[in-house]
């Protein structure tokens, strides 16, 4: 099985993808003979990003890639020898032979939408392994995570009849961020991207525009001396480009309009005269852009093409979507050409969650929102904290304690279920000990009492009509579920969304989902806490 699984799709993704003190932690278990102790570690978040309150969770897949193909290569160990000069040759015969056969991933599904504490990942197995793979995790699932949670933000923010494009390939943070953005976007809630390398490695539409400089370079309508004829949608008859768009240009009193634009524009009508458009605003998207479209424009819908719109990349975005609008409009009235009406407006320009929201309230006439910067950088939250902690040792539970009751890390195996209501709508998350008995198992219309892990006074009991487990084994030497294609993760992701109530994902001031415990497990992590805590003594 190990062999049908792909690489990572990142080469760089090895097991020294990770920071060094994993591999010193690695040598102290061996030297110390605790490596093989059988530890189990929970990989999670404390805070939603955005200052939202929910996440994402994204990806698994190259996470599963990971591991079934972790082995430090010849030149790999050699390196680790200058690097830990003196470590015993033995080590290095131990670490040769490391491999993820006796890991097992627990996971949430890839696109599952999630809350603070809920594990993404429970990963058991050999301690000194478990533990190698903390940073490479976290690595793998922090941005993907991420990304997926503001493409899904914008993606509520736009609504979804509107088309959402990735643009962020020049601005985001290396080759592997535009790479993970155009896929993890697509995840969100994105449907195309302008990145052809991601379009071709994981089958997502590309599609795009043309940039400022394509107008600029042309000066006049004499620059169109090699190509200057286009032929009607229907092969019957061919027309000049030059003399139509002057033509076209006095019948519509547009005479003023830049003419360097003008014959860009021809230009890429006559290259693509399917799938015109246009950008318009390199001079004045008013007084000559629009203008310069609609003159090209008539003429291709006369030739029995439909021009596919324009472009809006500065400028009052929901003023100029609209009058645009409603100037197509008035020519598609006015030539008689009703096909203009179906001229669709791209807008792009710094966008973010927060404009788009403000562009809707406005109003607005985008059908296609273009966005890159702040998609691909999260410029309004750039990395989402997941930390990786040791949960049980050989059985014993382990706490981490902390003064800020966040940090403080819930102890042992544990199972999270989705409780649902009626209407199939998540009434809160509920975690239980793997141990635990079967009461503390949920069941549909049992009541069950749900506490908050930390805060005595808060409890409630709840009567889910659907209990969903949330966790599922992944791994185990083996991949143990079907992998969704990102379509499908895709949909799961917008059927969630749509599933949740919306006052969870409103974008200001949102009300917090409930991740609660089960009373066994409260129980448990208030003993395990009182035992590992010191009792000090006043004098
Ligand atoms: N109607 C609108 N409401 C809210 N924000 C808008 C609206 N229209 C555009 N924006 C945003 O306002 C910002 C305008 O950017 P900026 O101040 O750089 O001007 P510009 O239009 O790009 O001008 P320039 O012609 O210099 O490129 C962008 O982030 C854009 O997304
Ligand atoms: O604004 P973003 O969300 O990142 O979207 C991508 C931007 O990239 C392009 O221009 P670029 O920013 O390179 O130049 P310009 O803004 O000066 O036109 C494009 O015209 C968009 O404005
Ligand atoms: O196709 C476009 O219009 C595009 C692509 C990347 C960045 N900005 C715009
Ligand atoms: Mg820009």
């Amino acid at each position: 099985m190990e062999t049908e699984i792909p690489p990572n799709t990142n080469p760089l993704v090895t097991p020294l993808l990770t920071d060094m003190y994993q591999i010193s932690m690695c040598y102290g278990y061996w030297k110390n003979q605790i490596h093989e102790k059988n530890a189990v570690f929970d990989l999670f978040f404390r805070k939603n990003p955005f200052k939202g309150e929910y996440t994402i969770f994204a990806g698994l897949e190259e996470v599963l890639r990971l591991v079934a193909h972790f082995r430090f290569s010849e030149s790999d160990i050699a390196y680790l020898k200058t690097v830990l000069p003196n470590a015993e040759q033995d080590f290095f015969k131990y670490l040769a032979s490391v491999d993820c056969s006796r890991i097992k991933i627990y996971a949430l599904r890839e696109g599952t939408l999630c809350f603070p504490r809920i594990p993404l990942l429970r990963v058991e197995g050999p301690l000194a392994i478990a533990q190698l793979l903390e940073t490479p995790l976290l690595n793998l699932i922090n941005y993907p995570s991420l990304i997926c949670t503001n493409a899904a933000r914008m993606r509520l923010a736009a609504g979804d009849d509107k088309v959402m494009m990735e643009f962020g390939c020049r601005r985001a943070q290396g080759p592997d961020g535009a790479i993970s953005a155009a896929r993890y976007a697509v995840m969100g809630g994105f449907d195309r991207t302008s990145n052809v390398e991601a379009g071709k490695l994981f089958g997502i539409g590309v599609s795009g525009t043309h940039a400022h400089a394509f107008v600029m370079s042309f000066n006049s309508l004499a620059d169109l001396v090699h190509l200057r004829t286009l032929k009607s949608a229907d092969g019957a008859r061919e027309v000049d480009m030059v003399e139509m768009v002057t033509q076209r240009r006095r019948q519509l009193g547009f005479t003023d309009t830049n003419e360097g634009e003008l014959a860009a524009f021809a230009a890429y009508a006559m290259a693509f005269p399917g799938t015109f458009l246009a950008l318009v605003d390199t001079y004045d998207t008013l007084k000559s852009g629009l203008q310069n479209f609609l003159i090209v424009a008539t003429i291709l819908a006369e030739l029995g093409y439909q021009p596919l719109g324009i472009r809006l990349d500065s400028g009052d975005l929901a003023y100029l979507s609209k009058e645009c609008r409603r100037r197509i409009h008035e020519t598609a009235l006015s030539a008689h050409l009703p096909i203009l009406d179906r001229a669709t407006i791209v807008a792009s320009n710094d966008l973010n969650e927060a404009t788009i929201y403000s562009l809707k309230e406005q109003g607005h006439a985008i059908d296609t929102f273009g966005i890159g910067t702040n998609l691909v950088t999260c410029q309004n939250d750039p990395a989402l904290g997941c930390v990786y902690k040791l949960v049980e040792i050989d059985g014993a539970a382990r706490i981490k304690m902390s003064e800020d009751i966040v940090k403080v890390t819930i102890p042992c195996r544990k199972i999270a279920y989705r409780l649902l209501d009626p209407s199939g709508r998540p009434i809160l998350d509920l975690m239980s000990r793997v141990a635990g008995s079967e009461e503390d198992v949920p069941q549909p219309d049992r009541r069950i009492l749900s506490r908050h892990p930390f805060e005595e006074n808060k409890r409630a009991y709840v009567v889910p009509h659907t209990v969903v487990p949330l966790h599922h084994l992944f791994w185990d030497g083996q991949i143990r579920q079907p992998l969704p294609t990102l379509p499908e993760i895709r949909a799961y992701v917008m059927q969630q969304l749509k599933a949740v109530r919306p006052d969870h994902l409103r974008a200001v001031n949102p009300t917090p989902y409930k991740v609660s415990v089960t009373n066994d497990l409260y129980s448990y992590i208030h003993r395990i806490w009182l035992s590992e805590a010191p009792i000090p003594t006043l004098q």
